[in-house]
């Protein structure tokens, strides 16, 4: 049988049609068997350890076989049999138990059993995961396992690949794996995606899919999909939410929670500890660590992108000597599937990630995972540190947690059930890389960018932490934490919410201001402006950094005396220090709608409306601009062109004094000189003469030129002549006879025809120069143009060469006249030789 045809990454098989038809009548019996082994399962615990224990299907223990999976894990044991009855399920196991295999061996067997194959079939089995990486995972896993001769049409669907390669493959398949948001977007997309028939609906990492991100989307695939279905949710921490059955119309679901009773509830070989370490020491701790385990391979989790990327470039610089690898969810498919393929097959390596690989993700060997940010919860907490010590390996976890962090997570830790231990940083072998750090900021201003975005990004986060017990705001010491990481000083974060009750309500990105102005905050400005993404954009922003646009635009407009045209098109926060002096950005007036000018004070103090007025310098109309237009004219590089100055030339003189281009007149001199009538008059006086002046000068200097042109033309002529005829004399004594045998046509009679030629060409330029200064090369080629014709027309030639031999031998007798000293010597040859 073939094995999964995928989208992507296409593995096809070529089976031949005897041998598929063949194979098809062998499994329609294989299939009753089956159904009947299935039906006789017994169901109680223990009864089944290893997978040969199981009516499964041939392709299916092949596969298994071949990946070498002989006996089943707990979770394995009690979930298949369930599930190959048909039973909806709800799973539970830690972390690298294996509950993979659980729902991708049932979905197998059931489709297969259901004989539910081939592009008509439709889809039958739709498994769901919250990432793009887990669902890759989870793909490979199915491909290997149904490589052994299903013939099941498998398909994976995940973001950052092109939507149109699988609309195309989508109508073929029958099982598909993929991320809530693309199934969703082909779902309601690709018309020819029919889900109708589908039989198996998988969650992986279920608790994650079902909570508020993913809320929208997989509420409207449950819509799609038919209710008659077997749906399998697995998870380290699946809850047994009412709401959630209800969501996914659950019927009758078994609860298979194979370690709960267990007294933890993480892998047993696993190690955990947690050491005390401010904020500001977290760079200096991990740096000492890597250090310390070189040969290990590191899982660190941080609470940012920006974070990750900071740790990544800043110890790059530092050169740890072990390879260092970052993954978060601002990458690109491709790079972070780079970054998962060589984390897997590297011995010792330290990928720095945020909370995307956290779940569900099988790197093979991780020695270490160091929770570097406080994890939001347990459940995040139990997933990340399950990278490690899988299916019966050790492993080891260490969390860092702020001495404010402690209490509280220590809490919420021994609730759930997970042991960690407290440990020591050996003061001796701890290094402090603030200095390298402080050194790296300065020196390049994109890493000190860095570092002020995942400041600011991580400040945030614990701002929007929900479990306010163990993230407490005012406790962490954020000065020292910037730093740490090589700022001067710390961004200063505006929180607008400051009541603890209402930062839960509004924890969302929108309430969280970031500005750099500390002088504004302390004023206490309260007014809350209606803020663009532009705006929020430059609140952002690092000034000593800004894209090069948006700096040439500000630098503009400095120099150019509206530097508030900037401040009041982008309507943002001053992010420099509000120091009067220093304007950047810095609001000085706004002109209102009747025209008044009024303090920027003032205007601040009103309420706000949808438009305003902005009078722009170097512009002749004051203008409206409401806030919408605003950001349009922002978008567009032609409009905001318009909005600035054009700017002016400026020209020196001897003493370097620098001038307009077209500067006034002294009043008096200007004045000396009478009216303007009578200035103009004159000046078009002299500039006649000047004219009549240049004129003379003009035709005598073309007369010279066409003199001498004709000159030259003249000797060449009679070279020419003179040639033709030496050679003709010669030919005329020895050759006679010869010549009337060829009929004339010789070299004498060429020569001849050529002199002829020239004449008739003489004549044909002095007419072309008498009309306009012709180009010398233009006739020289038309020359060689007609030597060439000529040689090739033999009769004209002949007739030609006879014609012509009583003109030539009556110049023969002027060829050796004197060289011509005169204009007027050469006139007269010229007219001798054309007759
Ligand atoms: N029966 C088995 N025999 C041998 N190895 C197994 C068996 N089942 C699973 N494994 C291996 O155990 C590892 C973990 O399995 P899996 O990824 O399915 O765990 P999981 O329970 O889904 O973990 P997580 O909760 O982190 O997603 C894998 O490398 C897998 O190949």
């Amino acid at each position: 049988m073939a094995a999964p045809v995928v989208t992507g990454r296409t593995r096809p098989t070529k089976v031949k049609k005897q041998a598929n038809v063949q194979k098809r009548k062998r499994d329609d019996v294989d299939v009753e068997k089956l159904e009947q082994a299935v039906n006789d399962l017994d169901l109680k615990d223990g009864t089944y350890k290893d997978f040969t224990d199981l009516p499964l299907s041939d392709p299916t223990k092949q596969g298994l076989k071949s990946s070498h999976f002989a006996v089943m894990t707990d979770i394995q044991a009690k979930a298949i049999p369930l599930a190959l009855k048909g039973h909806d399920i709800l799973g539970a196991a830690k972390t690298g138990s294996g509950k993979t295999l659980s729902f991708i061996i049932p979905v197998l067997e059931n489709l297969y059993r259901l004989q539910h194959v081939g592009a008509d079939a439709g889809l039958g089995a739709l498994i769901i995961s919250p990432t793009r990486e887990l669902a890759i995972q989870i793909f490979d896993v199915l491909c290997k396992l149904g490589r052994h001769g299903h013939m099941f049409a498998a398909g994976l669907v995940i973001g950052g690949k092109s939507l149109e390669a699988e609309k195309q493959a989508l109508t073929r398949m029958n099982i598909l794996v993929g991320t809530p948001g693309r199934i969703l977007q082909h779902l309601s997309q690709t018309v020819s995606f029919n889900v109708d028939d589908l039989k198996m609906l998988v969650l992986d990492e279920a608790d994650r899919i079902l909570d508020m991100g993913f809320q929208r989307d997989v509420d409207a695939i449950i819509d799609y999909l038919p209710k008659e279905r077997q749906t399998m949710l697995f998870s380290a921490t699946q809850s047994r939410k009412v709401s959630d059955l209800a969501r996914l119309s659950l019927q009758d679901p078994e609860y298979v929670s194979v370690h709960a009773e267990d007294k933890s509830a993480t892998p047993t070989s696993l190690t955990q500890n947690y050491l005390i370490c401010p904020l500001e020491e977290k760079l200096d701790t991990l740096w000492s660590f890597i250090q310390a385990s070189k040969k290990s391979k590191i899982l660190c989790f941080f609470s940012s992108a920006k974070l990750v990327r900071f740790v990544y470039e800043s110890f790059r610089h530092m050169q740890p000597g072990i390879p260092l690898l970052h993954i978060h969810g601002r990458q690109k498919q491709g790079a972070r599937l780079d970054t998962t393929a060589k984390f897997s097959a590297a011995k010792a390596s330290c990928l720095f990630a945020t909370d995307v690989a956290a779940r569900g993700l099988d790197f093979p060997a991780v020695d270490f995972v160091i929770q570097v940010d406080c994890p939001e919860d347990v459940d995040t907490y139990i997933h990340r540190v399950g990278r490690t010590a899988r299916y019966n390996r050790e492993g080891r976890g260490v969390i860092f947690l702020a001495p404010s962090e402690e209490e509280g997570m220590l809490q919420r830790l021994e609730a759930k059930k997970v042991p960690v231990e407290v440990i020591n940083v050996r003061q001796k072998k701890k290094q402090s890389i603030k200095s390298q750090l402080v050194h790296m900021c300065f020196k390049d201003p994109a890493l000190k960018y860095l570092a002020q975005k995942a400041f600011i990004t991580y400040t945030k986060s614990v701002y929007l932490q929900k479990d306010k017990d163990i993230f407490k705001l005012k406790e962490y010491d954020f000065e020292a934490f910037a730093a740490s990481l090589g700022l001067p000083g710390a961004p200063k974060i505006r929180f607008l919410k400051e009541d603890g009750e209402k930062q839960k309500k509004q924890a969302s990105r929108q309430t969280l201001e970031v500005s750099e102005s500390s002088e504004e905050e302390e004023s206490g400005e309260k007014e809350q402006k209606v803020r663009t993404k532009v705006d929020r954009m430059f609140g952002r922003q690092n000034q000593d950094i800004f894209a090069d646009h948006y700096k040439n635009l500000v630098t503009h407009e400095e120099n150019n005396g509206v530097s508030e045209s900037a401040d009041v098109l982008f309507n943002s926060k001053s992010i420099a220090p509000a120091d009067d002096e220093d304007d950047f950005m810095a609001v000085k007036r706004r002109i209102p709608a009747d025209g008044k000018a009024q303090d920027i004070d003032e205007i601040d103090n009103e309420p706000q409306t949808g438009g305003r007025v902005v009078n722009l310098q170097g512009m002749s109309q004051p203008l409206i601009i409401d806030s919408n237009r605003r950001e349009k004219l922002l978008k567009s590089k032609k409009k905001v062109a318009t909005l600035k100055d054009k700017g002016h030339k400026l020209v020196f003189d001897d003493d370097g004094n620098a001038h307009e281009m077209y500067e006034l007149e002294d009043e008096d001199d200007f004045k000396a000189k009478g009216l303007p009538e009578a200035q103009r008059q004159k000046f078009i006086e002299e500039a006649k003469e000047i004219v009549r002046e240049a004129d003379v000068l003009d035709k005598a200097t073309a007369k010279m030129k066409k003199k001498e042109k004709l000159m030259k033309r003249k000797d060449r002529e009679r070279n020419l002549a003179a040639e033709a005829e030496a050679a003709r004399d010669e030919e005329d004594d020895d050759d006679d006879d010869d010549d009337r045998e060829n009929g004339g046509f010789g070299f004498g009679a060429v020569n001849e025809d050529l002199l002829a030629n020239f004449r008739a060409d003489a004549q044909f330029s002095d007419e072309e120069e008498d009309g306009e200064d012709d180009d010398d090369d233009h006739n020289e080629a038309a020359k060689v143009k007609k030597e060439k014709k000529w040689f090739q027309s033999d009769s004209e030639g002949e007739e030609e060469g006879r014609g012509s031999k009583k003109r030539k031998k009556a110049k023969r007798s002027k060829r050796d006249v004197v060289e011509p000293q005169t204009l007027e010597d050469m006139e007269s040859l010229a007219a001798g030789l054309l007759d």
